[in-house]
């Protein structure tokens, strides 16, 4: 058979149309990356419009100018984009200018298609060599554990038909001339044997466990030092969700395959090569039929992985949909009662157990099915081999002790050769989490720290924009943006929301870079400075404070970790918090809940001053930090925030205006620029923008000030 016709319908034109053209592409199925790849690869070719390719199928849509291409045409086209797709994969050097691969070889496709898969889970298993080197322990031992599973049930079998046998040549040669010796010997050899396999699993237990969990601990890190490390433009893109089912499912995955598969292959694997190997010498017929029945089993429990997949599945979503009703009804507690809508909400959860009990039957019955016909299709299955020793002993063929090795290694060998399906499937998963894994420590930070420290006492905290110009996207938010702060100064930032307020605290804080022009602390570019300097030197407060928990007292120390008691108590002294914490029941010994939702937003916005005024930074921007509090809270609030601004720069953003009429500067942004600049009172004689919202605000009483600051 030719290499070609051996890969017959790799890649196959399914339907066609005026311009658009349906194939299937074989190797892309259940290969999400190369699919993109190849999407990338073809979409990239001339007259060519738009592809989709579908990993989950398997096929691929062109979308084309009719003119350029006729029906069928496209063929070369896709073979070259995917071997193109591989090679990029795979690293493989291309010669210079030369198309690395100029021909289509189906079977180069179909091997390097495998070794891709490979390369992803070896990549993120792997991790150098050391792992691969702590795989040496766990293998030797599963191969022990592997042969004295399959040798002891035979030296029983052997024991056995000692009584009824002429004794055994070959233990005669040792010595053992009597049935009884060789009797008590093969008694004693088992027992060995047993004790033997029993401490032999348990450390080839031991083994697997620390390996799957080394694995696991420096996968986890490594994921998540990556994490840390992703710049806020990668972060904000990714749902926290899809971030945890990396960092927690696809690990657990990975170390799960670690675990149990490659020790299930080895037994597997050693159980089919030891029993073919003493079957064989006994009788090789025998062999047959013991494995006569492995490919029916094969197929019974690929139909039944599939069936299984299918309502499982359902389970799962039936699952999904109750534990969702019912953590919305935990978490929406309060407006599930507020609109007294217990019995709706009790009747919804009805509906959705009343499915899951549906789909959990299915799911049920299904599995007894599979489970009663491969119990019926292996008892069958062994019975074969049996009736033909048995048959063999009669007929003076057989010994019993041969007999008796048949009965034994037929049903370990038949059970060892059934299971594959779990494997493979255990394997596809491990390698989609792989995947996921690849593709996310293949993301490279863009926010790279600088070489220039600061030293953090010292720094002035003067603050300039020269000519910056930004956008998320295609979203411009500055352009040509230029403003100074000097060391020490106050400024207000108000405008409009959606006006850039926070953007610009991010570039300050260098969450994102410029795309052009520079932003400079004490006169060096942002981009220059060791990161954790930079930001080590400002703090903020915010509207929406992150509380740990823990403590009050290790929230207010995640500000200097370094920091003496005394120092937190006074940083705690300047927050203005020290009644509330004596009034908590264990001071500031008090969790305070996830997110610290056990306090007040007033209370939890004391904490994350405290925390800031411990940090100490040259830069102090406090963003909203006393939107969502009373009047009478926010003066409190103010005070403390003012002995915090002593000494240091300070940025107020605030829609509330009584919060920046103290500033030595206000800037009124709008659309990405400066509208308005000065004080509060030049501000109000200039009767611009921020004039007109002043005066609102008392009108509204958003904001309670003197006649006189009017
Ligand atoms: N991560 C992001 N990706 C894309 N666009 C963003 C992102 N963050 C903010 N924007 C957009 O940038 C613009 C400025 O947003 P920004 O948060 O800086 O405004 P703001 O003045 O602080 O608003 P507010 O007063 O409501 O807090 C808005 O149009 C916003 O939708």
């Amino acid at each position: 058979m030719s290499k070609n016709s051996a890969h017959r319908g790799t890649i196959r034109l399914r339907s066609a149309g005026l311009g658009r053209e349906r194939w299937d592409v074989r190797p892309l199925h259940r290969r999400p990356l190369l699919a993109e790849a190849v999407e990338q690869e073809l979409g990239g070719r001339e007259g060519i419009r738009r592809v989709s390719a579908n990993p989950v199928t398997g096929r691929i849509l062109v979308h084309f100018d009719a003119g350029r291409y006729s029906a069928g045409q496209l063929k070369p086209h896709i073979e070259q984009a995917l071997q193109q797709a591989l090679l990029n994969a795979l690293d493989v050097p291309q010669k210079d200018g030369e198309a690395a691969v100029p021909e289509w070889d189906p079977s180069f496709t179909a091997r390097t298609a495998a070794r891709l898969l490979d390369k992803d889970l070896v990549a993120v298993v792997g991790q150098g060599d050391a792992l691969g080197g702590k795989l040496n322990k766990p293998v030797a031992l599963s191969s022990l554990d592997a042969l004295l599973k399959i040798l002891s049930p035979v030296t029983l079998g052997i024991l056995v038909a000692t009584p009824l046998s002429n004794g055994f040549p070959l233990l005669a040669k040792i010595g053992l001339t009597t049935k009884t010796s060789q009797f008590v010997f093969l008694g004693a050899s088992f027992l060995a044997l047993k004790t033997a396999e029993s401490y032999v699993d348990y450390r080839t237990s031991i083994a697997w466990d620390q390996y799957s969990q080394e694995a696991e601990k420096e996968l986890r890190a490594k994921v998540f030092d990556k994490i840390q490390a992703m710049d806020s433009a990668y972060l904000e893109d990714q749902t926290p969700q899809k971030l945890m089912s990396i960092v927690d499912g696809d690990i657990d995955k990975i170390k799960e395959f670690l675990n149990f598969t490659p020790r299930t292959v080895l037994r597997k694997w050693l159980t089919i090569g030891v029993g073919t190997g003493v079957l064989a010498v006994v009788s090789p017929v025998s062999l047959l039929l013991t494995l006569l029945p492995a490919p029916y089993l094969y197929y019974l429990d690929r139909e039944h992985h599939k069936n299984a997949g299918r309502d499982f599945g359902a389970v799962s979503i039936a699952k999904g949909k109750v534990n969702h009703r019912l953590s919305a009804n935990i978490n929406g507690a309060a407006t599930v009662k507020s609109f007294v809508a217990e019995h709706r909400e009790a009747a919804g959860l009805d509906a959705e157990t009343d499915r899951l009990r549906e789909s959990q039957a299915v799911a049920g019955k299904t599995n007894a099915k599979f489970l009663s016909k491969h119990v019926y299709a292996f008892t069958i299955g062994i019975c074969a081999p049996l009736v033909y020793a048995s048959h063999g002993m009669m007929s003076g063929r057989f010994s019993l002790a041969e007999v008796m090795v048949q009965m034994t290694l037929a049903p370990i060998m038949l059970e060892a050769s059934t299971g594959m399906n779990q494997v493979q499937h255990q394997y596809q998963s491990a390698q989609q989490a792989a995947r996921n894994i690849a593709e996310l420590m293949a993301v490279e930070p863009r926010i790279v720290s600088g070489g220039k420290l600061l030293d953090r006492a010292t720094v002035t905290g003067a603050i300039r924009f020269e000519k910056v110009d930004f956008s998320y996207g295609d979203t411009e938010i500055f352009r040509e943006l230029d403003f100074a702060v000097a060391a020490n100064q106050t400024i207000g930032l108000v405008g409009p929301t959606g006006s850039g307020k926070s953007t610009l605290i991010k570039l300050l804080q260098r969450f994102y870079d410029v795309n052009s022009g520079h932003i400079l602390l004490d006169g060096h570019d942002l981009r220059d400075l060791n990161l954790a300097d930079l930001r080590g030197s400002v703090g903020v407060v915010s509207q929406d404070t992150f509380l740990f928990n823990t403590s009050i007292y290790d929230n207010v120390l995640y500000g200097r970790p370094e920091a003496s008691r005394e120092e937190v108590m006074a940083a705690c002294e300047a927050a203005e918090m020290m009644d509330f914490v004596n009034e908590q029941p264990e001071g500031f010994d008090t969790v305070i809940g996830d997110r610290g939702q056990k306090l007040s937003g007033g209370q939890r916005q004391r904490i994350s001053i405290a925390r800031t005024v411990l940090k100490d930074p040259a830069v102090l921007i406090l963003d909203e930090a006393t939107s969502s509090v009373d009047n009478e809270t926010e003066a409190a609030i103010q005070r403390s925030m003012a002995r915090l601004a002593e000494q240091r720069t300070t940025i107020i953003i605030a829609h509330r205006l009584s919060s920046v009429r103290n500033a030595d500067c206000i800037y009124f942004l709008k659309d990405g620029a400066f509208h308005e600049q000065g004080t509060h009172a030049e501000l109000l004689a200039a009767a611009g923008a921020y004039a007109q919202l002043w005066h609102l605000q008392v009108a509204d009483g958003t904001v309670a000030v003197p006649e006189t600051a009017q």
